[in-house]
């Protein structure tokens, strides 16, 4: 009817629908400065919620954006309802689009950066990556999506029921019979902790912390009230917590925000550092607890750091290894200006996290059958020119909310030190979250400890299992109160409308499951222990969250992943790689390397890296295996080194006039 319905009385409603939007965006911000002042579920409980807020902070920049995101979704809810159709049928109305696009457009105006094409380096939020689509991959915008979301109304509200009509389990009941300790029936994986660390330490590099509680403005949802993204509707989303649980378990989960993306593995790592190598202190000292005095809450670029102490002793190495490159192209390179010498060290530091993430990082994780499947491997020596500009390098959101949360089943119980000597100390793991402590110690040099016990102690193992330090104890405050991630990896899956289990695999073309038996038909990927798991708590295979069944399905050779998750985790790392213009090994004479600097990027190692920030005279070659006969000691000067005299005043640094766009367009 409404393609019937007068053009009058369209725009009579849709006025309707954004004025009683804009009233519950009035309410929603009163509800949320009462939240503030009282913590999130409390005054008492006000720390606990802190950090897990930290996950979704809100800048000042983005608040605008947030607030227009919500009034659009709020609106999109209203037309609905005032018209009696749903989403899907207004979609279809080229007469409501037309209309609805007028009215959302001053939602909606997204602010587009002014590009410089020709410019040699990427810029810092990622923009103007792809030249006709700049703000593919750029920091602060939506995730994407690989599938249409699936919400329980459509438009926002998380799944409730199963596809038979019964009520889903609740987040913390799979965790509780899925994610629970157990016999693990897999084998005991040589990596080293730097393995789950270097995952996390990636991961939020390629998302960026999540700066808004609620979703920004988004052209496609101006103009197809697409509510793919979603925004903030209440103070919480509740996890039900099942009787005689054990735990006192906060039952009250922050909003999904959209979390931007980054195209790249680059972050900023700042210049500026202590004397002795550690992060400055930042203006913000809430963003860590400081137990001893001479703590501070540092300044990295991530409000995440101090999360765990090994996520922000790696940001140290990588800081460190930024400041030695820096000094050593500027005395290369005495006439080169301060920001030449900051963009092409940050060019260097971003090729070996490409480097590092492809040659040493995915092979153990992805294996190396998926890498070659997908593209991912790196060649050895020169140019692997990949750059491929229609492909879209933007986050999706089945990624960072659930398959690539894959690591969190390997991040071990206890965390540690090894000092100069070799002598070894490890504390549990919920004793050090948020604290700086551990990594500030001997004015920073602490770091240097955790770092030579990330590489020479394992990982947890990667089953389904997640450590009661973060599955029980997350966040633990002096209430007792805390948070199980697990639970909350499943309730956020559900919160961004992941799709469940047999849509991924029908995405990958993998087989779909009719019943939860581990054989033809069934969960052919899945031991029959954790089926069984599966079948206890889930109604259909279809329900099934993407996060758990990932993390149950049994491991591909040769990688820490099963193929649900090895599929989603592939194609996500090939967009972030053929999307990439600046791609490390792509063949471009202004922003790309020379065939000699690249083969020098190339010789680099993790273990390098180690050797040349920290005191450290033996290291496996292999940091990501802990050392055994296979992968012994060496001593730090026998490994090969690059050579930055290649950097030395090279003609591609002058050479060319500037390229008018039009034939950069051409060239790319
Ligand atoms: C070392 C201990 C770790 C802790 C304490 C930790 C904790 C957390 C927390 C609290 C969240 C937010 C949960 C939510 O509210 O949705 C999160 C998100 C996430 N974690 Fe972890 N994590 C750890 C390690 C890892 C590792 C090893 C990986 C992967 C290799 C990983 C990947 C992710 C990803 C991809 C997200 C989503 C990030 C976003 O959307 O911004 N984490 N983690």
């Amino acid at each position: 009817e409404s393609h019937v319905m007068h053009h009058r009385d369209l725009r009579h409603a849709l006025d309707h629908a954004f004025q009683t939007a804009e009233g519950s965006l009035a309410k929603q911000i009163a509800i949320n400065q009462e939240m503030h002042t009282t913590g999130v579920d409390g005054e008492q409980r006000r720390r606990r919620g802190h950090f897990i807020n930290m996950f979704g902070w809100i800048k000042k920049l983005n608040v605008e954006q947030s607030k227009k995101a919500f009034i659009l979704l709020a609106a999109s809810k209203q037309i609905s309802q005032l018209l009696g159709k749903t989403i899907k049928e207004l979609q279809a109305d080229p007469k409501f689009v037309k209309t609805w696009a007028e009215f959302a457009s001053r939602y909606c105006k997204p602010r587009l950066p002014a590009c410089d094409v020709a410019t040699r380096y990427r810029t810092i939020d990622g923009s103007c990556n792809n030249i006709k689509q700049i703000t593919w991959g750029m920091a602060e915008r939506p995730q994407a999506r690989y599938m249409p979301p699936v919400y329980h109304d459509g438009v926002g509200t998380p799944r409730q029921f199963s596809i038979t009509g019964s009520p889903l389990p609740s987040a913390r009941h799979v965790s509780n019979v899925l994610h629970n300790g157990g016999v693990s029936d897999l084998l005991e994986p040589v990596d080293s902790a730097m393995v789950m660390q270097w995952g996390q330490t990636l991961d939020h590099d390629m998302i960026d912390t999540p700066v808004v509680k609620g979703h920004k403005e988004n052209d496609i949802q101006c103009c197809r009230i697409d509510a793919s993204l979603r925004a903030k509707r209440a103070p919480c989303f509740h996890i039900h917590i099942p009787k005689g649980d054990p735990r006192f378990l906060s039952t009250c989960m922050n909003f999904v925000r959209s979390a931007p993306a980054r195209d790249d593995f680059c972050k900023i790592w700042l210049l500026k550092m202590t004397d002795s190598g550690a992060f400055i202190p930042t203006k913000d000292q809430t963003s860590c607890e400081r137990d001893v005095p001479s703590d501070y809450c540092m300044k990295s670029g991530d409000l995440r750091i101090h999360v765990v102490p090994s996520l922000a002793s790696t940001q140290i190495m990588m800081l460190r290894e930024h400041n030695r490159i820096a000094t050593i192209l500027g005395n290369l390179n005495t006439h080169w200006s301060d920001e030449t010498v900051f963009q092409e060290t940050r060019k260097i530091i971003a090729a070996l996290n490409q480097h590092i993430a492809s040659t040493e990082y995915m092979p153990i994780v992805l294996g190396v059958k998926t890498m070659s499947k997908y593209g991912l491997r790196s060649k050895p020596r020169g140019f692997n020119h990949v750059y491929n500009p229609k492909v879209d390098p933007t986050i999706r959101n089945s990624w960072g909310a659930a398959s690539f949360r894959f690591a969190h089943s390997a991040v071990p119980g206890d965390i540690g030190g090894v000092n100069m000597k070799g002598i070894p100390r490890t504390t549990r793991l919920e004793s050090t979250f948020n604290k700086p402590t551990m990594v500030l110690e001997n004015g920073g040099r602490g770091s240097d400890d955790v770092n030579r016990w990330l590489t020479t102690h394992r990982g947890g193992k990667q089953d389904r299992f997640l450590e009661p330090a973060i599955r029980d104890f997350l966040f633990l405050d002096d209430t007792g109160q805390s948070f199980d991630l697990a639970a909350l990896n499943i309730q956020r899956g559900r919160d961004h409308g992941i799709p469940g289990y047999n849509a991924w695999r029908k995405w990958c073309g993998l087989p779909v499951a009719f019943h939860f038996l581990s054989k033809p038909g069934g969960v052919v990927d899945i031991h029959p222990d954790a089926a069984k798991a599966l079948a206890d708590v889930y109604m259909h295979p279809d329900d099934i969250d993407l996060y758990s069944v990932g993390l149950a399905e049994m491991l591909l050779p040769g990688s820490r992943m099963g193929p649900t998750f090895a599929c989603i985790n592939a194609r996500q790392f090939q967009d972030v790689k053929f999307g990439d213009r600046f791609w490390y090994e792509n063949n471009y004479p202004r922003t790309g390397f020379t065939f000699e600097q690249l083969n020098e990027v190339k010789k680099m190692k993790l273990s390098n890296i180690m050797c040349h920030t920290q005191p450290t005279k033996l290291v496996a070659r292999n940091l990501f295996e802990i050392p055994s006969k296979k992968n012994p000691l060496v001593e730090c000067s026998h490994l090969e080194d690059m050579d930055l005299r290649h950097w030395k005043e090279h003609v591609y640094m002058t050479k060319g006039p500037y390229v008018p766009i039009k034939l950069l367009q051409k060239y790319f």
